[in-house]
This record gives structure tokens, C-alpha cells and sequence, in this order.
């Protein structure tokens, strides 16, 4: 069996090309294995580029942990870099993943990917909390280069207001007047990961909501720049929001396990 190694600013993925649906989708174990850093190939997931009558093509998601997730935004732009290096489009697509449909534009150094609609911040026992597509907490911190984003982000991911599914969390430092500084605990990861595409997402619409920053917000995460753009349609209602950033092949193998 193929792959692909896809990363999108450092959240990095196994894409395996699935239209002849023969991937062994419900191995969880297996899946967790082909993910692990040690004794499979390593990836924060594996993503399955599925045929879909109504689309160019099925974007299915799966954590680090094997688990089938939520949406996953560096993910969704790691797919749409695999179906234009397939020959599945020319420069624009319109795809279908678990919370509906997306549209993305394709640049020689960027994806544009178009995100669900939010409506909704919710505060959860002090916690800023929204859903981009995935759940995200959102918290401000002043020094996040020394901060413990593991532990911290752990305990909150585990937390009461969260069960039982959990949720990401995101740490955030403002840098300058429209610029984020990010660092991300990954549900179904369990870890820090180098970026995460609905969680700066999820900082973008918090930022602009509570510290007044305007489209397009520009993040800085350890694995690289992205940009989000959005428009505010209500007190905490957003449509129109883009993921902005580069995702690339980085290498392929063959899965003999
Ligand atoms: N890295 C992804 C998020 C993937 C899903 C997340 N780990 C969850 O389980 O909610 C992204 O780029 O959005």
C-alpha cells in the first residue's frame, strides 16, 4: 500500500490515496501505528482521500491515536496539495469532509482553504471556548516561548467543562497590532504539535472578538506563518473564513506491515 507524507506548517500527515475504498478504516490500532514516531512511519495523522459523487473528492480524518476526528485544517490543506499533485484539479476544488463541504484555491507556495461558518464563543468556567471545525480553547499568555504548553494544555484538555469528548487548546501571545504568536496541545494527539490549522483559526475570531484585531489575522506557530480572514456577521457569528498557508509533499513509501 502507498503513501504520502504531507506537512502544512509543521502538522504533519499520512495521505494515503483511498478511492478504490480498500484502507482498513476501522483499525484503529493500525492506524495508530502507522502514525507512532517510533515504530511506524509518524505522523500528528493519517487523512483518506475517499471518492464522493458530489465532490472532487471525501476528505476522512484520523488523529494521531488512531481514532477517526473532528476537522483538521493544515489537514484539509495537506488533501487539497495531494488531489492537485493527483491531477484531480486544476486550481480551484470543492471537497466534502466530516463537517461539510469546503472550497480551497491552489497557488504555487499557498492554500486558501475555506472553513465552516462559526456561530458561537462560549465562555466554559473562564475558558474561552468556540468550534472552528474542531473544538478549540483559546487562551492569552505574555511569555508562551517558556510556557509549559504541554502540562497546562493537558490539564485543560482533561478538564470538567470538557467532557466527555476534550478539546484542543491554544495558547496565544499578541506579537504585534494584527499578529498572533501560537503554540497548540493537540486532542488525539497528546501533545504539542508544530501548528494547528482550526486552532488558529479559533485564536484568529477570538482575537478579533476580544482584542479588536481585523481580517486578516497573521499567526505565527513554530512550524510556520498562516493567515485567517473572515467576516464577522454577528457579536460572535463569522462566515467567509480562510485558512491561508503553504502545504507540501515531503516524501512517499510503501506501507508493508
Ligand atoms: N491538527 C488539526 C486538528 C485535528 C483535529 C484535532 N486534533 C481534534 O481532535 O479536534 C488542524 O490542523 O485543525
Amino acid at each position: 500500500m502507498d503513501f504520502f507524507k504531507y506537512q502544512g506548517t509543521g502538522n504533519d500527515f499520512i495521505l494515503i490515496d483511498d478511492r478504490a475504498k480498500t484502507f482498513p478504516a476501522a483499525d484503529q490500532a493500525f492506524i495508530e501505528r502507522l502514525c507512532h514516531r517510533r515504530f511506524g512511519i509518524g505522523a500528528d495523522g493519517l487523512i483518506l482521500l475517499q471518492n464522493d459523487p458530489d465532490y472532487d473528492f471525501r476528505m476522512v480524518y484520523f488523529n494521531a491515536d488512531g481514532a477517526e476526528g473532528s476537522m483538521c485544517g493544515n489537514g484539509g490543506r495537506c488533501i487539497v496539495r495531494f488531489a492537485h499533485d493527483l491531477g484531480l484539479f486544476d486550481s480551484e476544488t470543492r471537497f466534502v469532509a466530516v463537517d461539510g463541504e469546503h472550497l480551497a484555491m491552489v497557488s504555487d507556495e499557498r492554500i486558501s482553504l475555506k472553513m465552516s461558518n462559526v456561530s458561537g464563543i462560549d465562555d466554559r468556567q473562564g475558558l474561552t471556548y468556540l468550534n472552528t471545525g474542531s473544538p478549540h480553547v483559546v487562551c492569552f499568555v505574555d511569555d508562551l516561548e517558556s510556557f509549559d504548553v504541554v502540562a497546562e494544555g493537558r490539564a485543560i484538555r482533561y478538564s470538567e467543562p470538557f467532557r466527555p469528548g476534550g478539546t484542543n487548546v491554544n495558547f496565544a501571545q499578541v506579537t504585534d497590532a494584527n499578529t498572533m504568536f501560537v503554540r497548540t496541545y493537540e486532542r488525539g494527539v497528546e501533545d504539542e504539535t508544530y501548528s494547528c490549522g482550526t486552532g488558529v483559526t479559533a485564536v484568529a475570531l477570538v482575537a478579533h472578538q476580544q482584542l479588536g484585531m481585523s481580517a486578516p489575522v497573521f499567526i505565527r506557530t513554530i512550524g510556520g506563518n498562516l493567515q485567517v480572514s473572515f467576516n464577522q456577521q454577528a457579536e460572535s457569528s463569522f462566515d467567509s473564513i480562510h485558512l491561508i498557508g503553504p502545504a507540501n509533499r515531503v516524501f512517499a513509501g510503501t506501507i508493508t506491515v
